[in-house]
C-alpha cells in the first residue's frame, strides 16, 4: 500500500501545509487562530470539519489544524501530517482540567511528559512502558517566551485520558495528584508517541479551562477564543 497526500482525512495538496502546525482539539479554535493571528490564511482542509489553514505569522509560513478529541483522532491526523506532509513540528494548543491545586483558570501548563491510558503505543510491541515526552527544543523555546510574556505557568506531567466522563472521578484524580501530575486532557500522549515514532518534534501547550477537583469551569466560547497566550507562544516559536 502506497500512502501519499492528499489522504483519507486531509485534502491539502503536498506543499500546502507548513513545517510547523498548531493543533487545537477544537476545529473552531483552529479557525479563530487562522482568522486572528495568520496573514493570508487559506483553508486547506475541511474533511470531517477538521479545519486546517495555512498562512503566515511575522513572515513565517505556519499552519493550524484541528485534531479533534482523543488519541485516535490525534493519532490519525498527526501521523498523516508528519509522515505524508513532511511536517516537522506539531504544537498542540489545548485546554486542560487542573489537578494541581496551585493551578488557576487561564494558567498555562507545558506538558513535559504525558501519562496515559490509551493503548496507542501497544502497536510498537515494546517490552516496557513508553514515556511520552515533549521535544526539548520546543519546550525550552516555549518556556522562554512564557517568561518574556510574564505568563503564569507550570511545567510537568499531564494525564492524557481516553475517558472524559470517568466513573471513578475524584479518587482517580487524587491518585494522579499524589504522583505530581498537573492536569488532565486527552491528546498529548498520542501526539508525543506519534512524533517519537516519526522522529519529529512535538509540544503541548495547555491552558487551564477548569479545575477537576473543585468543578470550577469556563464556557465553550471562552475555551474557543480567550486562551490566546498559548496561541501566541506557539506562533512565536514556530520555525
Ligand atoms: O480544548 P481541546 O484542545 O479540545 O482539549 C481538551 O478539550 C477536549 C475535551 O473537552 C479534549 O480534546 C481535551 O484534550
Ligand atoms: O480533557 C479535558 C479537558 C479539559 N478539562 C478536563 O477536565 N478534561
Amino acid at each position: 500500500m502506497t500512502l501519499k497526500a492528499p489522504t483519507h482525512h486531509i485534502s491539502a495538496q503536498p506543499g500546502e501545509i507548513a513545517k510547523t502546525v498548531l493543533m487545537p482539539g477544537d476545529p473552531l479554535r483552529a479557525k479563530f487562530i487562522a482568522e486572528n493571528f495568520l496573514e493570508d490564511a487559506v483553508q486547506v482542509n475541511s474533511i470531517r470539519c477538521m479545519y486546517a489553514y495555512t498562512g503566515t505569522y511575522k513572515g513565517k509560513k505556519v499552519s493550524v489544524m484541528a485534531s479533534g478529541i482523543g488519541a485516535p483522532t490525534m493519532g490519525v491526523h498527526a501521523w498523516e501530517l508528519y509522515n505524508l506532509y513532511d511536517v516537522e513540528n506539531i504544537i498542540r494548543v489545548g485546554t486542560t482540567g487542573a489537578i494541581h491545586d496551585e493551578l488557576k483558570i487561564g494558567d498555562l501548563v507545558f506538558a513535559l511528559g504525558a501519562c496515559y491510558n490509551t493503548p496507542y503505543a501497544d502497536q510498537y510491541k515494546l517490552s516496557g512502558t513508553f514515556s511520552a515526552v515533549a521535544s526539548y527544543p520546543l519546550l525550552r523555546d516555549a518556556v522562554d517566551k512564557a517568561d518574556q510574556m510574564k505568563a503564569k505557568y507550570m511545567v510537568g506531567n499531564v494525564y492524557s485520558t481516553d475517558i472524559f466522563y470517568p466513573e471513578y472521578d475524584r479518587e482517580e484524580n487524587e491518585r494522579w495528584s499524589k504522583m505530581g501530575v498537573l492536569s488532565v486532557e486527552m491528546e498529548t500522549a498520542a501526539l508525543y508517541i506519534v512524533a517519537a515514532r516519526a522522529g519529529k518534534k512535538a509540544l503541548s501547550i495547555l491552558t487551564v479551562s477548569d479545575h477537576v477537583m473543585t468543578g470550577e469551569k469556563v464556557s465553550a466560547d471562552i475555551r474557543e477564543k480567550n486562551f490566546t497566550d498559548m496561541m501566541k507562544i506557539a506562533l512565536e516559536i514556530a520555525e
